[in-house]
């Protein structure tokens, strides 16, 4: 194989090199070769070539086989090319001074022992034999450097007696003589003695040599022909062919060789005249090929064969290096796989480390949680602290990629990062939390009186206590809300969960450590979460708590809001007891017969009815549409929502107990105003920049709003549906809609056109949208609520009744009609989806009914012969409960007695047997429901009066209540003579 010399070899080598006299100088070097372009171009080196007394060099060291290794120096001198044959004039204008290399004939003989010299190439030798080494010397100072460099026979080839095998140098400076000069291949080498150093010489091989015989033993010297290569044709195609087949070759083994690549630059450096005869030389010297292959291309004077020669040895080069690059391939592949996974597994350990996982690094993480300790060890429960110390001592022990190492870690990941004793700083000024409180809700008394006199016994008492508070009522009344703002009034963190179909215990109270994915429960992570140990938790939808199969969640919700159990609420997966009692619970439902009995015992409902159009109007005004209004990006002078607007939405549209759907319609409002404001400012925009209008837009648009200028008109031209906005009109005017008079030019219409620029500027400022009564359902449509009221005057038969529901309270009818008449078959009939309680309260109403008319009228044979049917619209609504009763015997006396009942009249209550009236529930609702329908009457049972008396004053307002005790009251009531019309 070859390899390239020490640069410090190299440097004193060059430095001999330089001493030897240059001998020829041949200006046609100057001329750069097309084989040498060539492999320049490979290389991309083919300076200093042009010079002509330029001498040139190359160090090439090859590797001789036995391990010993001989270097082959090349030098080449731009004037050797005349040797060669190729062009034999080119050393005729050379005068020389000294012998010419063709001069010596006789010559002492060199034995090179690993490969033959090629001409143009640098070899050093090592000379052992004393004689031979002084003889060198002897010649150098005589101005004769020259000898002859052969190669020696391996002594198979020569048959002689030698048995060692082995040609060392050794065995080399042993031959002499005769027994050399056989030993001697017949082709050679004129060599040029460059340097001695030592037993060191330096040689450089300048043409072909033939010994002709022996002239003299020791040192052994020879007598030689010069040889000359045969004759060729520079032209002939088969020669170029087989050169540039040569040059592809060594270019392919260039490729992938790179130790080729240098020996090529540093010859292609040096190199003058490159022709066919030295390109086959080059291949040859510089391949791996054994010395008798080489000596074989050193013996051949035909330039073609010798190139087929080379190229065989090229080739061989090439196949050589294309193994040779496949076994540094897959070396490399398994080294750089090792050390990718060597890198991966260094860079994985960097991150572990980084994330504290560092499996080794056991300390670090014990630190680490000992850090998130420290600021709480002091508040921190002694039982928890011990059980942190034991787990960290675990932790110690326990092998890093064991499950239960990661088990143990997160167990104290989450038993450091609990807040223990950590509590907010609370705030007892009830005139700051009466504030907040008012700040985001409307009305609320209740709940907010009782927030605040929390408050005051925190005060009092210097510390706060846990309760649980649960907030009642139809959807969309603020109980989430409201629970938001109770913790802002009382500056405790806030965090709400839903129970709504929870129906895993575990979820609650955690789950056992020993299970693969195990949690602590909400609780535990709401701590964790909000980072103090008193926050108000929200428990959302606790009537809709799901039935457990596996545990029951209600009785784990009632360990974890008791205040007599959580103060050591234990969960199961941090299995510590934790102290839940300075926690405020807030707990929200819609329907709190669903909540179960126990939890219910130990909360403190407060019941939010729904709210009165009057306080709909407040929280629409003052909250909903504020909010709204920012959250739309537009400003309070851009918009005007009328208050008669507001009570048409509230009346016409969001009839329900709650706000959530008033809210929903301001926003769809406001989503439309902003989109129209912002088409406004489009058009104007665009009407400015002079860019046409899309006439289907300027004409759609305005119908949508309304400014403040419009609305003026529209209030002067009584009652006419508004069709436009003139401002925008004008603004907005088309090519086609402008009139020019007959004969007008076209410039005229641009002067009216930049002239409602103008103008449309000047609006622009000014321009504001208004809502009210009658673009209202541009806005949000046509009502989608139908009044609940179906008759102006009840006919005979009919009466409305009260009724509560989970959306709040309503007004229903309860109809009755007479089917047939049978004597003696009287019977009842009863429609409208009712529930069991219902239909036996139909049952119930029928006998009192009966009973009070044979008391009224006792000829009066009605019920005894009629088949009646009862029916409570709305159909496909399902009701039940018995609060119906009193209405439903009032329906039947209605018909049999052919007597419509009093004007504007509602009336709930159960009724017993003997007509005595029961209590109902829902009696704000039922109030607020009766409003609604304009009732101007309501008959309650007497023991709701209290409920009663504790409504808001403007809920009562305008009410004409009456507390009945028995069905006779009713009576009298529903059936008042002075008012009653019959039919
Ligand atoms: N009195 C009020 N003053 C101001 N805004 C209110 C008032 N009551 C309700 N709202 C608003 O109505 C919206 C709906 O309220 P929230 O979501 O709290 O209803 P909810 O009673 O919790 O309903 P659900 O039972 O469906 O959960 C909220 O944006 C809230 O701010």
């Amino acid at each position: 194989m070859l390899k390239l010399l020490s640069t410090a070899s190299t440097s004193t080598r060059v430095h001999c090199a330089l001493a030897v006299p240059v001998l020829r100088v041949n200006t046609e070097s100057s001329v750069a070769s097309p084989w040498l372009k060539a492999l320049s171009q490979l290389t991309g080196f083919n300076r200093g070539n042009k010079n002509p007394s330029f001498v040139k060099r190359a160090w090439l060291c090859t590797d001789s086989g036995d391990g010993s290794g001989s270097v082959v120096e090349l030098e080449v001198k731009a004037a050797e090319s005349d040797s060669e044959g190729s062009d034999p004039k080119s050393s005729s204008a050379i005068v020389p001074t000294n012998p010419r290399p063709e001069d010596y004939l006789t010559v002492l003989a060199l034995p090179l022992p690993h490969r033959p010299l090629f001409p143009g190439f640098y070899m050093p030798i090592y000379v052992k034999d004393p004689k031979l080494l002084a003889a060198l010397q002897e010649s150098r100072k005589r101005q004769a450097p020259y000898a002859g460099a052969f190669l020696l026979k391996d002594v198979a080839e020569t048959n002689s007696n030698h048995v060692s095998g082995s040609d060392t140098e050794k065995s080399v400076s042993e031959l002499k003589g005769k027994e050399l000069f056989n030993r001697l291949h017949e082709v050679g080498t004129l060599a040029q003695i460059t340097s001695i150093q030592g037993d060191q010489v330096v040689l450089i091989g300048h043409r072909r040599l033939r010994i002709t015989e022996m002239v003299s033993k020791d040192p052994l010297t020879v007598k030689v022909d010069h040889l000359k290569d045969k004759h060729y044709d520079k032209d002939d195609d088969v020669i170029k062919a087989t050169s540039f087949e040569v040059i592809s070759t060594l270019r392919d083994v260039l490729k992938t060789s790179s130790l080729w690549r240098d020996h090529v630059q540093t010859y292609t450096q040096h190199i003058g005249d490159f022709n066919f005869p030295r390109l086959a030389d080059f291949g040859a010297a510089i391949s791996g090929a054994n010395k008798l292959q080489c000596q074989q291309v050193l013996e051949e004077l035909d330039v073609h064969k010798r190139l087929q020669l080379t190229l065989e040895l090229v080739k061989k080069e090439m196949e050589i290096s294309k193994i040779q690059e496949s076994i540094a391939k897959a070396i490399e592949e398994k080294i750089s796989g090792e050390q990718r996974r060597y890198l991966l597994n260094e860079q994985l350990k960097a991150i572990k480390k980084e994330l504290g996982l560092e499996a080794d690094d056991k300390t670090a993480l014990s630190a680490k949680f000992r850090e998130r300790l420290e600021p709480n060890r002091e508040k921190c429960p002694p039982h928890v602290l011990q059980v942190i110390e034991e787990e960290l001592t675990k932790l110690q022990l326990l092998e890093a990629s064991s499950s239960e190492f990661n088990v143990t870690r997160n167990y104290l990941d989450w038993l450091t990062a609990l807040p223990w004793g950590n509590y907010s700083d609370e705030n007892f000024d009830v005139i700051r939390a009466q504030k907040i409180l008012d700040e985001d809700h409307y009305g609320l008394t209740d709940v907010k009186e009782r927030i605040l006199e929390f408050i005051a016994v925190g005060k009092l008492r210097g510390i706060s206590q846990g309760k649980i508070i649960c907030l009642s009522g139809p959807p969309g009344v603020g109980k989430t809300s409201i629970g938001r703002s109770v913790a802002r009034a009382l500056n405790r963190k806030f965090f709400r969960f839903s129970v709504g179909g929870l129906s895993d215990v575990a979820e609650i109270k955690g789950h056992r450590r020993t299970y693969i994915g195990a949690m602590p429960g909400k609780m535990v992570q709401c701590l964790k979460n909000v980072g103090t140990a008193n926050p108000l938790v929200l428990i959302d939808e606790i009537d809709k708590l799901g039935r457990g199969h596996a545990g029951d969640p209600a009785s784990a919700l009632l360990e974890l809001l008791d205040p007599e159990q959580n103060a050591n609420f234990l969960d199961h997966y941090l299995d510590v007891p934790i102290d839940l009692s300075k926690v405020l619970f807030v707990c929200t439902a819609n329907v709190i017969d669903n909540i179960p009995n126990p939890l219910l015992d130990r909360m403190e409902v407060i019941a939010i009815a729904g709210y009165i159009t009057d306080e709909k109007m407040h929280i629409a005004r003052d909250y909903l549409e504020k909010a709204t209004r920012e959250a739309c990006g537009i400003k309070p002078e851009q918009v005007e929502v009328t208050n008669a607007a507001f009570l048409a939405l509230i009346e016409n549209y969001c009839r329900e107990a709650g706000v959530r759907n008033l809210q929903k319609h301001i926003e769809k409002i406001y989503r439309k105003i902003a989109l129209q404001l912002v088409r406004q400012g489009e058009l104007i925009e665009s009407a400015v920049s002079g860019e046409e209008v899309e006439p289907n837009r300027a004409q759609v648009e305005p119908v949508k709003c309304k400014t403040t200028m419009e609305a003026e008109i529209v209030e002067d031209s009584s009652h006419k549906q508004f069709i436009g906005t003139p401002i925008e009109a004008d603004t907005v005017q088309t090519d086609d809609q402008i009139q020019c008079p007959a004969g007008q030019t076209s410039d005229m219409k641009d002067m009216v056109e930049a002239e409602k620029i103008q103008e449309s500027e000047k609006t622009r400022v000014v321009e504001k949208v208004l809502v009210d009564v009658s673009n209202l359902t541009d806005f949000v449509g046509k009502p989608v609520f139908h009044a609940e009221r179906i008759y102006d005057q009840t006919p005979v038969g009919v009466v409305m009744g009260l009724a509560w529901t989970a959306m709040g309270g309503s007004t229903l009818y309860i109809e009755t009609t007479q089917v047939e008449q049978v004597e003696g078959k009287g019977a009842l009939h009863a429609t409208g989806q009712l529930g069991d309680v219902m239909k036996e309260s139909t049952q119930i109403a029928h006998t009192v009914a009966r009973a009070i008319l044979i008391e009224k009228e006792p000829d009066n044979p009605f019920f005894a012969n009629s088949k009646i049917h009862l029916h409570v619209p709305a159909g496909a609504t399902p009701k039940d409960g018995p609060s119906a009763g009193c209405t439903m015997i009032t329906s039947m006396l209605s018909l049999a007695l052919k007597k419509s009942v009093k004007k504007d009249l509602a009336m709930t209550g159960e009724v017993t047997l003997t007509g005595k009236i029961l209590p109902i529930g829902g009696v704000k609702e039922k109030t607020i429901a009766a409003r609604r329908s304009e009732v101007k009457t309501i008959i309650f049972p007497s023991a709701n009066r209290r409920d009663f008396d504790e409504l808001a004053a403007n809920v009562k307002e305008g009410l004409d209540v009456h507390f009945v005790d028995d069905y006779n009251e009713i009576f009298n009531l529903a059936f008042d003579d002075d008012q009653n019309t019959s039919k």
